[in-house]
């Protein structure tokens, strides 16, 4: 019997995963006057984009909040990286915990810019961490010739489906605002609503359609998504107010659009309050507002409080800990489907990466990533037929523009502060100066 001759020995130095240097380079991104029940989006908004270097010269690339909370964090936890491989993740998960948060950052309410539910010190920590994590993976992949999904353990389907997420919006920021001009026009009543999807559709090829509402009174919302349901039989229809109405409002609603409604989504704040909707009507309610930490899980699974958990790997901490996540929804038959906040495209392609390793995922995902003309990438990713193909190129697939980086990176170095944390209703205060956050319930 003759030996097989072994494989020629990988270069020992080609697989240096030992990381050299992390890059943490802040951004302001162009965003359009979408509204909220908080307020407006600003017309630039803070992200955070984390280059992972390796001793084999490999460079990998992560995306999160950008924010001063998350600018402190990232710091040190970087810090934590460097010296460290990094396909050593679950040690600088554990070791991230000693890793100091200012208190006043944590306020244990519900968030204020972003609307991602409480905030708390391990949150904060989770949502840094989830950007080192992606640029590890991206390195790890790059390195060894392999895509991300496959470091995950392989994906179970080749496109993961997107839905349009549509918003109430303005047609321009505030007169005497700089901002960049976006041709998506306004949308502020159940016209402008339907016409808005109609171009997502024509665009991307979305077939299942999410409303942000919390912005008008219920019935307005109701009307609007009454229109989509004429536009577009047997579509599937999301609303979600982020938590701006009471049980009583809740159920209302659910009564008026069960009947074309795929899920309500955090139709009303707080576990016990979705518990209540959900006891008493058959819509399936989601939520990425009262699930959004491990330690959240227990209380509402065990109430039924929600039906469907929208992950998102940024608050979540990363592609392993959604995969988790997804796997104790499976448990308990809870469904799963993903949350966006304004990003750009090396989020899109983490994103799509879990995703396409998660069997249960049965609902289409949200992403705000058409309504970003700008990215870091050198080449845009594209929906087709509302779909992103997955990426079978090492690591995410994506490259960076250092160009693009470093013109975004000006004009956070240029902003005087202003805009350097989200905050949606101080943007509204430009338009009107006498608005204050609601308080919740607002209707
Ligand atoms: O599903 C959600 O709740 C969100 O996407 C929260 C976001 O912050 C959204 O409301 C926004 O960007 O205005
Ligand atoms: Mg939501």
């Amino acid at each position: 019997m003759t030996t097989p001759s072994a494989p020629s020995a990988p270069n020992a130095r080609s697989r240096d995963l030992t990381v050299t240097e992390v890059r943490l380079t802040p951004i302001l991104v162009a965003d359009p006057p979408l509204l909220n029940t908080q307020g407006v989006h600003q017309p630039y908004t803070p992200r955070l984009i984390v280059e992972v270097v390796t001793a084999d010269g490999t460079t990998g690339l992560g995306e999160t909040y950008g924010d001063a909370k998350y600018l402190e964090l990232a710091e040190p936890l970087a810090g934590r990286l460097v010296g460290r491989r990094a396909d050593d993740l679950n040690r600088l998960f554990t070791e991230a915990d000693d890793v100091a948060v200012d208190a006043s950052r944590v306020s244990g309410q519900v968030d204020v810019g972003g609307l991602r539910g409480v905030q708390t010190a391990d949150k904060l920590r989770l949502s840094v961490l989830s950007a080192l994590e992606v640029a590890c993976l991206d390195a790890v992949g790059k390195s060894l010739g392999l895509p991300v999904h496959t470091l995950l353990g392989g994906k179970v389907r080749d496109s993961v489906d997107f839905s349009a997420y549509l918003f109430y919006k303005w047609a321009d920021h505030p007169e005497g605002v700089t901002a960049e001009k976006d041709d998506w026009g306004a949308a502020v009543d159940p016209a402008g609503v339907v016409e808005q999807a109609r171009r997502f559709k024509e665009r991307y090829g979305f077939t299942s359609f999410k409303l942000k509402g919390g912005v008008f009174a219920p019935d307005e919302e109701i009307a609007a998504v009454r229109a989509l349901a004429a536009a577009f039989p047997g579509h599937p229809l999301r609303l979600d107010p982020n938590g701006a109405w009471s049980v009583e409002t809740s159920l209302k609603v659910a009564a008026e659009l069960g009947d074309v409604l795929e899920y309500l989504e955090d139709p009303t704040l707080g576990t016990p309050g979705m518990a209540e909707v959900a006891a008493r009507t058959g819509v399936p309610l989601a939520t990425n507002m009262c699930v959004t930490t491990f330690a959240e899980i227990k209380e509402a699974f065990t109430r039924d409080a929600v039906q469907v958990v929208l992950s998102d790997h940024h608050y979540w901490g990363g592609l392993r800990n959604t995969q988790q996540l997804a796997a104790i929804c499976r448990t308990f038959g809870v469904g799963v489907s993903m949350h966006s906040n304004t990003h750009l495209g090396i989020s899109l392609a983490a994103m799509t990466h879990v995703a396409a390793t998660v069997p249960n995922l049965h609902h289409a995902c949200d992403s705000h990533y058409p309504w970003q003309s700008e990215d870091v990438l050198t080449e845009r990713l594209t929906f087709e037929g509302g779909a992103v193909r997955v990426s079978d190129a090492p690591g995410l697939g994506v490259e960076l523009d250092r160009d693009r980086l470093a013109f975004l990176h000006r004009r956070w170095l240029d902003d005087d502060g202003a805009l350097r944390d989200r905050d949606d209703a101080a943007a509204m205060r430009i338009a009107d100066p006498e608005w204050v956050t609601p308080s919740v319930p607002r209707w």
